[in-house]
Protein backbone atom coordinates (compact mmCIF):
# COMPACT_ATOMS: atom_id res chain seq x y z
CA UNK A 1 0.00 0.00 0.00
CA UNK A 2 3.19 2.27 1.03
CA UNK A 3 4.87 1.48 -2.08
CA UNK A 4 1.29 1.94 -4.23
CA UNK A 5 1.47 6.11 -3.81
CA UNK A 6 4.56 6.37 -5.49
CA UNK A 7 4.21 5.28 -9.22
CA UNK A 8 6.77 3.16 -11.35
CA UNK A 9 10.04 5.12 -11.15
CA UNK A 10 11.70 3.18 -13.29
CA UNK A 11 15.31 5.47 -12.79
CA UNK A 12 15.48 3.88 -9.27
CA UNK A 13 16.27 0.36 -11.08
CA UNK A 14 18.44 1.89 -13.73
CA UNK A 15 21.93 1.17 -12.86
CA UNK A 16 22.88 3.25 -15.43
CA UNK A 17 21.04 6.30 -13.55
CA UNK A 18 23.08 6.37 -10.41
CA UNK A 19 26.10 4.84 -11.19
CA UNK A 20 28.43 5.87 -8.49
CA UNK A 21 32.07 5.25 -7.31
CA UNK A 22 31.66 1.96 -5.44
CA UNK A 23 29.48 0.22 -7.93
CA UNK A 24 26.45 -0.61 -6.07
CA UNK A 25 24.18 -1.10 -9.44
CA UNK A 26 20.84 0.81 -9.16
CA UNK A 27 19.46 2.85 -6.58
CA UNK A 28 17.29 0.35 -5.08
CA UNK A 29 20.88 -2.27 -4.94
CA UNK A 30 22.27 0.65 -3.19
CA UNK A 31 19.70 1.01 -0.55
CA UNK A 32 19.05 -2.65 0.03
CA UNK A 33 22.87 -3.78 0.06
CA UNK A 34 23.56 -0.48 2.35
CA UNK A 35 20.99 -1.29 5.14
CA UNK A 36 21.74 -4.82 5.18
CA UNK A 37 25.06 -4.13 5.83
CA UNK A 38 24.15 -1.82 8.72
CA UNK A 39 21.55 -4.36 9.93
CA UNK A 40 24.17 -7.35 10.22
CA UNK A 41 26.01 -5.27 12.24
CA UNK A 42 22.92 -4.58 14.52
CA UNK A 43 22.82 -7.98 14.76
CA UNK A 44 19.45 -8.50 12.57
CA UNK A 45 20.69 -11.65 10.69
CA UNK A 46 21.23 -13.72 13.76
CA UNK A 47 17.57 -14.12 14.51
CA UNK A 48 17.41 -17.09 12.07
CA UNK A 49 13.85 -15.62 10.86
CA UNK A 50 15.95 -13.03 8.85
CA UNK A 51 17.46 -13.51 5.05
CA UNK A 52 19.58 -11.49 3.39
CA UNK A 53 18.83 -10.43 -0.20
CA UNK A 54 22.75 -10.07 -0.50
CA UNK A 55 24.49 -12.56 2.02
CA UNK A 56 28.12 -12.44 -0.03
CA UNK A 57 28.34 -8.81 0.67
CA UNK A 58 28.25 -9.57 4.84
CA UNK A 59 30.64 -11.10 7.36
CA UNK A 60 29.91 -14.36 7.92
CA UNK A 61 27.21 -15.51 10.90
CA UNK A 62 27.63 -17.51 13.72
CA UNK A 63 25.41 -21.05 13.07
CA UNK A 64 22.56 -21.48 15.46
CA UNK A 65 20.59 -23.67 13.53
CA UNK A 66 21.37 -26.99 11.37
CA UNK A 67 23.56 -25.26 8.59
CA UNK A 68 21.66 -27.20 5.67
CA UNK A 69 18.65 -25.14 7.15
CA UNK A 70 20.48 -21.88 7.42
CA UNK A 71 21.66 -21.85 3.42
CA UNK A 72 17.80 -22.43 2.30
CA UNK A 73 17.41 -18.73 1.05
CA UNK A 74 15.29 -17.80 -1.80
CA UNK A 75 15.61 -14.25 -2.01
CA UNK A 76 17.10 -14.28 -5.46
CA UNK A 77 13.95 -15.70 -6.33
CA UNK A 78 11.82 -13.21 -4.19
CA UNK A 79 13.66 -10.37 -6.05
CA UNK A 80 13.38 -11.40 -9.37
CA UNK A 81 9.59 -11.82 -8.48
CA UNK A 82 8.81 -8.64 -6.33
CA UNK A 83 10.27 -6.27 -9.37
CA UNK A 84 8.72 -8.36 -12.41
CA UNK A 85 6.02 -9.66 -11.43
CA UNK A 86 4.22 -7.98 -8.48
CA UNK A 87 5.55 -4.49 -9.05
CA UNK A 88 4.12 -4.31 -12.65
CA UNK A 89 0.48 -4.92 -11.09
CA UNK A 90 0.00 -2.05 -8.65
CA UNK A 91 2.27 0.99 -9.27
CA UNK A 92 1.08 3.44 -12.41
CA UNK A 93 3.85 3.70 -14.70
CA UNK A 94 5.27 7.38 -14.41
CA UNK A 95 8.14 9.21 -12.99
CA UNK A 96 7.05 11.59 -9.65
CA UNK A 97 10.89 11.45 -8.39
CA UNK A 98 11.00 10.38 -5.66
CA UNK A 99 13.23 7.55 -6.31
CA UNK A 100 14.56 7.60 -2.42
CA UNK A 101 11.39 6.81 -1.11
CA UNK A 102 10.49 4.45 -3.62
CA UNK A 103 13.81 2.54 -2.94
CA UNK A 104 12.91 2.58 1.04
CA UNK A 105 9.51 0.88 0.17
CA UNK A 106 10.55 -1.46 -2.45
CA UNK A 107 12.93 -2.59 0.91
CA UNK A 108 10.15 -3.14 3.10
CA UNK A 109 8.40 -4.66 0.84
CA UNK A 110 11.07 -7.30 -0.09
CA UNK A 111 12.20 -7.39 3.89
CA UNK A 112 8.54 -8.85 4.65
CA UNK A 113 8.06 -10.33 2.08
CA UNK A 114 11.49 -12.62 2.62
CA UNK A 115 10.30 -13.06 6.43
CA UNK A 116 7.05 -14.23 5.48
CA UNK A 117 8.09 -16.75 2.54
CA UNK A 118 11.06 -18.09 5.41
CA UNK A 119 9.10 -18.61 7.98
CA UNK A 120 7.97 -21.86 5.75
CA UNK A 121 11.04 -23.07 7.57
CA UNK A 122 9.27 -23.22 10.98
CA UNK A 123 5.75 -24.20 9.43
CA UNK A 124 8.09 -27.26 7.92
CA UNK A 125 9.36 -27.97 11.44
CA UNK A 126 5.71 -27.87 13.78
CA UNK A 127 4.62 -30.01 10.45
CA UNK A 128 7.51 -32.42 10.52
CA UNK A 129 7.36 -32.69 14.41
CA UNK A 130 3.68 -33.66 14.09
CA UNK A 131 4.10 -36.32 11.96
CA UNK A 132 7.15 -37.21 11.31
CA UNK A 133 6.26 -40.75 10.90
CA UNK A 134 4.53 -39.96 7.32
CA UNK A 135 7.58 -37.03 6.44
CA UNK A 136 10.78 -39.50 7.46
CA UNK A 137 10.14 -42.21 4.15
CA UNK A 138 9.37 -39.09 2.10
CA UNK A 139 12.80 -37.30 3.10
CA UNK A 140 15.10 -40.33 2.79
CA UNK A 141 13.55 -41.18 -1.02
CA UNK A 142 13.97 -37.10 -1.50
CA UNK A 143 10.52 -37.16 -2.90
CA UNK A 144 9.69 -33.70 -3.30
CA UNK A 145 6.25 -34.51 -4.85
CA UNK A 146 5.08 -36.78 -1.84
CA UNK A 147 6.66 -33.60 0.48
CA UNK A 148 4.55 -31.48 -1.20
CA UNK A 149 1.51 -33.18 -0.96
CA UNK A 150 1.59 -33.48 2.65
CA UNK A 151 2.49 -30.07 3.78
CA UNK A 152 -0.23 -28.74 1.20
CA UNK A 153 -3.33 -27.58 2.87
CA UNK A 154 -5.91 -26.88 0.20
CA UNK A 155 -8.56 -25.42 2.97
CA UNK A 156 -5.79 -22.93 4.32
CA UNK A 157 -4.73 -21.70 1.87
CA UNK A 158 -7.97 -20.35 0.57
CA UNK A 159 -8.39 -19.05 3.90
CA UNK A 160 -4.98 -16.77 3.18
CA UNK A 161 -6.19 -15.59 0.20
CA UNK A 162 -9.33 -14.31 1.94
CA UNK A 163 -7.59 -12.71 4.73
CA UNK A 164 -5.03 -11.09 2.81
CA UNK A 165 -7.87 -9.59 0.19
CA UNK A 166 -9.99 -8.41 3.50
CA UNK A 167 -6.54 -6.56 4.38
CA UNK A 168 -6.04 -5.21 1.53
CA UNK A 169 -9.76 -3.43 1.44
CA UNK A 170 -9.83 -2.17 5.68
CA UNK A 171 -5.64 -1.17 5.41
CA UNK A 172 -6.13 0.47 1.87
CA UNK A 173 -9.62 2.24 2.33
CA UNK A 174 -9.15 5.82 0.88
CA UNK A 175 -10.20 7.55 4.48
CA UNK A 176 -11.98 11.08 4.19
CA UNK A 177 -13.42 13.54 7.05
CA UNK A 178 -16.38 14.69 6.57
CA UNK A 179 -17.43 12.37 3.95
CA UNK A 180 -20.38 10.27 5.02
CA UNK A 181 -21.35 9.68 1.18
CA UNK A 182 -20.63 6.33 -0.65
CA UNK A 183 -18.75 8.02 -3.29
CA UNK A 184 -15.62 6.39 -2.07
CA UNK A 185 -16.58 2.86 -1.49
CA UNK A 186 -15.06 0.35 -3.52
CA UNK A 187 -12.23 2.60 -3.88
CA UNK A 188 -8.53 0.95 -2.66
CA UNK A 189 -5.00 2.19 -2.35
CA UNK A 190 -4.34 -1.29 -3.68
CA UNK A 191 -6.50 -3.96 -5.53
CA UNK A 192 -7.54 -6.28 -2.91
CA UNK A 193 -8.02 -8.62 -5.69
CA UNK A 194 -4.06 -8.67 -6.91
CA UNK A 195 -2.99 -8.83 -2.96
CA UNK A 196 -4.84 -12.31 -3.49
CA UNK A 197 -3.53 -13.37 -6.41
CA UNK A 198 -0.10 -12.42 -5.59
CA UNK A 199 -0.42 -14.36 -2.58
CA UNK A 200 -1.78 -17.36 -4.52
CA UNK A 201 0.51 -17.41 -7.41
CA UNK A 202 3.63 -16.74 -5.64
CA UNK A 203 3.52 -16.33 -2.11
CA UNK A 204 2.24 -19.61 -0.75
CA UNK A 205 4.24 -21.11 -3.40
CA UNK A 206 7.55 -20.15 -2.45
CA UNK A 207 6.83 -20.45 1.43
CA UNK A 208 5.74 -23.95 -0.14
CA UNK A 209 9.32 -24.47 -2.05
CA UNK A 210 10.68 -23.48 1.20
CA UNK A 211 8.80 -25.63 3.42
CA UNK A 212 10.33 -28.73 0.95
CA UNK A 213 13.97 -27.12 0.98
CA UNK A 214 13.84 -27.57 4.68
CA UNK A 215 12.35 -30.64 4.87
CA UNK A 216 14.67 -32.05 2.43
CA UNK A 217 17.68 -31.31 4.89
CA UNK A 218 15.64 -32.01 7.72
CA UNK A 219 17.37 -35.31 8.25
CA UNK A 220 21.22 -34.56 7.34
O1 LIG B 1 -0.20 -22.83 7.17
C1 LIG B 1 0.39 -23.78 6.65
O2 LIG B 1 0.12 -24.97 6.89
C2 LIG B 1 1.48 -23.51 5.71
O3 LIG B 1 2.23 -24.39 5.37
C3 LIG B 1 1.60 -22.14 5.12
C4 LIG B 1 0.88 -22.05 3.78
C5 LIG B 1 1.03 -20.56 3.34
O4 LIG B 1 2.00 -20.23 2.66
O5 LIG B 1 0.18 -19.76 3.76
C6 LIG B 1 1.57 -22.94 2.81
C7 LIG B 1 1.11 -24.22 2.55
C8 LIG B 1 -0.20 -24.70 2.98
O6 LIG B 1 -0.86 -25.31 1.92
C9 LIG B 1 -1.01 -23.64 3.60
C10 LIG B 1 -0.54 -22.41 3.90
Amino acid sequence: IKRARFPLNAPTYDPSYFSMPGSYGSLVELVVKQTEAVQAKAGRYENPEEHPFFPDDLPPLPQVLNPAAVSVNVNKKIWDVYFNKLLPLFVSSGDDGNYASTAARDLECLQVLSRRIHYGKLVAEVKFRDEWKHYEPAIRARDKKTLMDLLTAPAVEKAVKKRVAKKARIFGQEVKVGDDSDENKGKYKLDPAVVSRFYGDWVIPLTKDVEVQYLLHRLD
